[in-house]
Formats: C-alpha cells, sequence, structure tokens
C-alpha cells in the first residue's frame, strides 16, 4: 500500500472501533467463541447461558473490534434488537449438530435481515461444534439456513470449533478482508 493509500486508510479505521455482535440459539456456542477469541490456550472454557450480553474488545490485526455476545435464549431475542444500530458486522452461531433446530435458526437469522438497521452489517456464520459427531458440514448448515438465496448480503460460513479453538480466525480473516475492502 503506498504512503498516501495507507495515510487514508488509517484515517478511515484507524481509530475506528468495528462494531459485531454474535447472535444465535441458545448453547450455540457464542459465548464459548467470545471466550476463545480472548484465550487462545487450550484450557477448558465454562460458560453459563448468557442473560443480557457480553462485551469486549478485541485487537485483530491492526482492527479493534468491539464485540457483543447476546444471550441467544427464546425470552431473550425479542431484546437483540436494541444492539443492531451501528452494527458493522453479524457473527451468527448455529450448533450444527443440533439439527431439530435449524429450521428455528433459520426463522430467525431471516428476521434479523430484514431489519433496516442491519441492511448493510456484513454476515459471518460459525458452523459450530464440528467436533460434534453426526454435527452437519458448512454447506449443509448453508442450505438450511437459506444462505445462498440471499441477496444484497455479504456473507460467508466458516466450519468452527470454539472449544477446540479451530475455525474461529479463519472467520475473523474474512471479516478483516471485508472491512479492509471497504464494504462495512
Ligand atoms: N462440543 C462442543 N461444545 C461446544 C462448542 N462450543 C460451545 N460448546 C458448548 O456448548 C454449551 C453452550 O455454550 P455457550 O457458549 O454458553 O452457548 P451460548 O450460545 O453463549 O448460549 P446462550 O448464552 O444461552 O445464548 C457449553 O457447554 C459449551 O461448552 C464446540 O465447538 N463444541
Ligand atoms: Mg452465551
Amino acid at each position: 500500500m503506498g504512503i498516501l493509500l495507507s495515510k487514508v486508510f488509517q484515517a478511515v479505521f484507524g481509530s475506528k472501533e468495528v462494531r459485531i455482535l454474535i447472535l444465535g440459539l441458545d448453547n450455540a456456542g457464542k459465548t464459548t467463541i467470545l471466550l476463545r477469541l480472548q484465550n487462545e490456550a487450550e484450557e477448558d472454557i465454562q460458560t453459563i447461558p448468557t442473560i443480557g450480553f457480553n462485551v469486549e474488545t478485541l485487537q485483530y490485526k491492526n482492527i479493534k473490534f468491539q464485540v457483543w455476545d447476546l444471550g441467544g435464549q427464546t425470552s431473550i431475542r425479542p431484546y437483540w434488537r436494541c444492539y443492531y444500530p451501528n452494527t458493522d458486522a453479524i457473527i451468527f452461531v448455529v450448533d450444527s449438530a443440533d439439527t431439530e433446530r435449524l429450521g428455528i435458526a433459520k426463522q430467525e437469522l431471516a428476521a434479523m435481515l430484514e431489519e433496516e438497521e442491519l441492511k448493510d452489517a456484513i454476515l459471518l456464520v460459525f458452523a459450530n461444534k464440528q467436533d460434534q459427531p453426526g454435527s452437519l458440514k458448512a454447506t449443509q448448515v448453508s442450505e438450511a439456513l437459506g444462505l445462498p438465496e440471499l441477496r444484497s448480503r455479504q456473507w460467508t460460513i466458516q466450519e468452527a470449533s470454539a472449544v477446540k479453538g479451530k475455525g474461529l480466525f479463519e472467520g475473523f480473516d474474512w471479516l478483516v478482508t471485508c472491512i479492509k475492502g471497504g464494504n462495512a
């Protein structure tokens, strides 16, 4: 990158915090992902169901991410919308072994993506719990969520295992590429 371009880049992104929401059904692994991003070590991560939210600031590849992890229980989902304004990216987490609830996950995702406040947000889906026997692969989760039918949305899906620390930074690399490309 030339000096001028990098100055422009810094001016636009240097001090900007990228606002990310981690959403998905209860038990999908959202909080585990947030904690694993902070702590790459192999040690076990213990979570309890999130009532409300957790928020953390992470620095990755010179970009500051403000990451909001919201509770996914049915009774809490109506409050997700309170966090939508100014969101740059949504990370939607799916338990790839919870095949029975993929239909509900699809509905929740579709409803969210219809929201005007999220129309410019890019979408990273984590097909989480790949370590679980019987978990669906990314292409299967993608079909079940109807991702190929999405229009006017930059999206990708990434297989992950939050407990094993697999796939998470690959997902963030995609976010960084989109953000540096000026799409978020
Ligand atoms: N096997 C396996 N278990 C996981 C994985 N990620 C999370 N879990 C487990 O799934 C359970 C729920 O994880 P959480 O991170 O608390 O789920 P959540 O999406 O934050 O749930 P809510 O806060 O209720 O919305 C915990 O027992 C985690 O240890 C994974 O990749 N593989
Ligand atoms: Mg949680």
